[in-house]
């Protein structure tokens, strides 16, 4: 495990940014190599996000159109709604960076065939195999991770699922669609992103491998990084 501390928020998401440019372009060194890279909704996370394209011009080392996108986890809300984690990112990266529209895959959208549950195992049937690369994941205050929630049902029940359907999430709104522990756990590396003080102690419980926590129990078949800005590194 390796833990990155930045300055402030901003710092935290120009240096994962930059990190991820850096493993993409390294990991397409191989040119027939497509990245896997599932990304997280979240506040820090669209700030790496808009880093990611603001930079752009200056670094045209990574072959976006080999790179897959997933996502660790979504709001069950309408597609057009601004809810959307998946709306949200690529509204920021679509800005500059060309994607292949059949390497992105965004989970279902709540208003169409499918209810929650029948969403989910779509989005399971869609990544079959499928494993990380790199896993991107933002944390909440309580430990969240995805959505994961400590003492909830989403995270008590043993699963063989990838991708589950989640009632009464904690954190609004009430419906979502989540990777499993299980299957992030196959990642290659799991890159946590954290800022904040309101988050100084889960981070510093889930870093000393507290498994009560979702964060405590995730982690990299291969490495496993927190990137946390000086706020969220308050408690260590
Ligand atoms: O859909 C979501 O809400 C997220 O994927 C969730 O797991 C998020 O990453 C954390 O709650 C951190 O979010 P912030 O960075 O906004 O605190």
């Amino acid at each position: 495990m390796t833990v990155v501390t930045s300055g402030d928020a901003d710092e935290l998401a120009a240096t994962v940014a930059h990190q991820l440019r850096r493993s993409i372009s390294q990991l397409q060194a191989d040119p027939d190599r497509v990245v896997q890279l599932c990304l997280t909704g979240g506040r820090i996370a669209n700030r790496m996000y808009r880093q990611l394209a603001d930079g752009q011009g200056d670094d045209n080392t990574v072959d976006w159109k080999r790179v897959e996108f997933w996502w660790g986890d979504e709001r069950f809300v309408a597609t057009e709604s601004p809810d959307r984690n998946a709306g949200q990112t690529l509204a920021l990266l679509a800005a500059t960076i060309p994607l292949d529209p059949a390497r992105v895959h965004p989970m279902p959208a709540e208003g169409g065939q499918a209810d929650l549950n029948q969403a989910a195992m779509q989005y399971a049937a869609e990544l079959g195999d499928i494993r990380f690369d790199i896993c991107l994941l933002g944390m909440g205050p309580d430990g969240h991770v995805a959505s994961i929630f400590p003492d909830h049902p989403s995270f008590e029940q043993d699963t063989s699922f990838t991708v589950v359907g989640v009632t009464d999430s904690p954190k609004p709104p009430p419906e979502r669609i989540s990777l499993t522990i299980p299957v992030i756990n196959q990642s290659a590396e799991v890159w946590l992103i954290v800022a904040g003080a309101e988050k100084a102690d889960a981070a510093a419980r889930a870093i000393d491998g507290d498994e009560n926590l979702p964060a405590g129990a995730v982690h990299g078949r291969l490495r496993t990084v927190w990137f946390l800005d000086e706020d969220a590194a308050a408690d260590r």
